[in-house]
């Protein structure tokens, strides 16, 4: 398995605040396969995938991702980690403002290793003539193909995507809309 995880248990809050959102969530993912997160609005898919990613400490359990322990990595290790290992598509795009397009994803191929081609990733996602522009005079469908180049550019051996073709308010796409995938619930 390139992805493993196990028993994964993640809560927020305590007192009357307190929900557990992850309740022993165990599931594996092999090299080049592509999986669908299924789950209700508010069932915890974004914080499963932000804790496979490193944004967010888990209560328990294990993430391993390529032979490596990811839960509980210090600092240094989970950036090397993000940078080097990890592609993340966030669900509100998350495009740094005052940057261009373009050196929003410069910004991803500057800090990783084995970075793709900016120009030809620019050409592939239809951005080439948008690349000087800054997210706010971009449609939001620019905008995601911004956030999922930058993702890309890193060329990640895992990319974690939180409805990435979804603008949020235009419905959601259904599993059944990527019957390859195999899916998680
Ligand atoms: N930082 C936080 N502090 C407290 N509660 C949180 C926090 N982040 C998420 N939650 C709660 O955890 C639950 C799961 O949220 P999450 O965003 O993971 O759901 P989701 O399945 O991705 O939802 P959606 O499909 O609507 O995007 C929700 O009840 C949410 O209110």
């Amino acid at each position: 398995m390139y992805l493993e995880v196990k028993d994964l248990k993640k809560s927020y809050g305590e007192g009357g605040g307190y929900v557990q959102v992850l309740k022993g969530i165990t599931a594996g993912v092999e090299k080049s396969e592509m999986c669908v997160i299924q789950g209700t609005s508010g069932s915890g898919k974004s914080t499963l995938l932000n804790c496979i990613g490193g944004l967010d400490t888990v209560d328990s359990g294990s993430i391993v991702v390529d032979g490596m322990e990811v839960a509980g990595l210090g600092s240094k290790a989970l950036s090397d980690y993000r940078r080097n290992k990890l592609g993340f598509i966030f669900q509100f795009y998350n495009l740094v403002p005052n940057l261009t397009v373009k050196e929003n994803i410069q910004v991803c191929q500057y800090l990783t290793k084995n970075p793709l081609d900016l120009e030809e990733l620019l050409q592939v996602l239809g951005l080439t003539e948008h690349q000087n522009k800054f997210p706010a005079q971009l449609s939001g469908g620019q905008q995601q193909r911004c956030a999922i180049a930058r993702a890309l550019i890193k060329n990640p051996g895992l990319l974690l995507c939180d409805e990435p073709t979804c603008d949020g308010s235009s419905g959601k796409l259904s599993g059944d809309q990527f019957p390859a995938c195999r899916q998680i619930e």
